[in-house]
């Protein structure tokens, strides 16, 4: 089970420049969150910092009960034990192969022998379809390839906090579909904390549990996918809707006659192009393929994403389609088996 982060109060400058400031959330044991924000808002500078790469000037951040602000660097090392993160470009070492990269952690932070490094290597080259791309350089393997080796070395610790920048930039639509329905069912397995930052309005409305958009310094908003689904603070349904008319400007926030004038507009339907449209409409959430074992939550979550399709009928009737499928029987944790079959072809994604 991943661990509960609770942040409280923290601000992150870089000297005159305040980054964000009196950002308090708690991202809950298990559960996958998203982190959204225009350019430059911080959202790296974030996660960097609930890894304790950066120090804030004011507030904390408690894992697992323990302030990380407060901790000295060797106590640090500890912590980050517990943190699996996925940087944008994978971040491998390019004259390494796939196999050697994704054994780097174990042989770097354990005594583990061989025999067990190459049983853990295969096993989470195998959750991310990846059996067979051993021997490759990360320089011969495509963009979505690199992204999944990442992915498979930062399980590798079997870490309870995985941190993801990015796992979406520079993929293609489809390969985007895979890779989220991928995150999905390695969070129903592994349960771990998830917390994502990315630019990608479908991924944030389809994947997480929890949404927080940071804007102007501060986080706008932090809390359950509905809710900011269907949210009517403007800053929130610009972003969601990508669109320009509202408070985010080209490069900072607009002023606020201009932001007035912009949404009164929309209201009246001018300044909308023509066959857009601003939506606060629930979307349904992408559920573990089928045959993942899930833990208990899932069940939860499944019996509210069929209520929220049969609300989404026009007539409050009628059958859902296939991703809302009834709930499924949850089985106890650790149980839990890769959704691909042994030796199924790595796909080029
Ligand atoms: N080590 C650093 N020293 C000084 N300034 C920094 C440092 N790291 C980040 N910044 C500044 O902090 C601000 C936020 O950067 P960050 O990369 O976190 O934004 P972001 O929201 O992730 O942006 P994007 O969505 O474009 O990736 C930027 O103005 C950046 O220049």
């Amino acid at each position: 089970m991943g661990v509960e982060i609770c942040v409280e109060g923290l601000t992150k400058s870089f000297g005159h420049q305040v980054i964000w400031q009196d950002v308090s959330l708690t991202l809950p044991a298990g559960e996958v969150s998203v982190m959204l924000g225009p350019s430059g808002t911080g959202k790296s500078v974030f996660l960097k910092t609930l890894v304790g790469l950066l120090k804030p000037e004011r507030g904390s951040i408690k894992i697992a009960g323990q302030d990380i602000t407060k901790l000295r660097e060797r106590d640090l090392y500890e912590v980050r034990k517990l943190f699996g993160v996925l940087f944008q470009d994978g971040a491998l070492f390019g004259s390494m192969s796939l196999y050697d990269n994704i054994a780097f952690p174990l042989r770097e932070h354990t005594r583990k022998p061989e025999s067990e490094v190459r049983r853990i290597v295969l096993e989470k080259m195998d959750m991310v379809g990846l059996i067979g791309a051993e021997d490759k350089l990360p320089g011969e393997i495509s963009g979505g390839m690199r992204k999944r080796a990442g992915l498979a070395r930062a399980l590798v610790l079997d870490p309870e906090i995985i941190l993801f920048d990015e796992p979406d930039s520079g993929l293609d639509p489809v390969r985007v579909a895979y890779l989220n329905q991928l995150i999905v069912d390695l969070n129903a397995q592994i349960d771990a904390t998830f917390l994502i930052v990315t630019h990608d309005i479908a991924s944030a409305r389809l994947v997480p549990d929890n949404i927080g958009l940071l804007f102007r310094r501060e986080l706008v908003m932090f809390g359950p996918r509905e809710d900011l689904l269907t949210s009517d603070e403007p800053v929130v349904r610009q972003f969601l809707n990508g669109r320009m008319q509202g408070p985010i400007g080209m490069a900072e926030e607009k002023d606020a006659a201009q932001v007035e004038q912009e949404l009164a507009d929309l209201g009246n339907g001018a300044g909308q192009n023509a066959g857009e449209e601003s939506t606060t409409a629930m979307t349904p959430r992408l559920l573990p393929s089928p045959g993942v074992t899930r833990p208990p939550r899932w069940q939860a979550i499944a019996e509210r994403e069929v209520e929220t399709r049969r609300k989404a009928e026009p007539h409050g009737e009628g059958e859902p389609p296939d991703q809302a499928e009834p709930p499924q029987k949850t089985e106890p944790q650790g149980e839990a088996e890769s959704p691909r079959k042994k030796g199924e072809e790595v796909a080029d994604a």
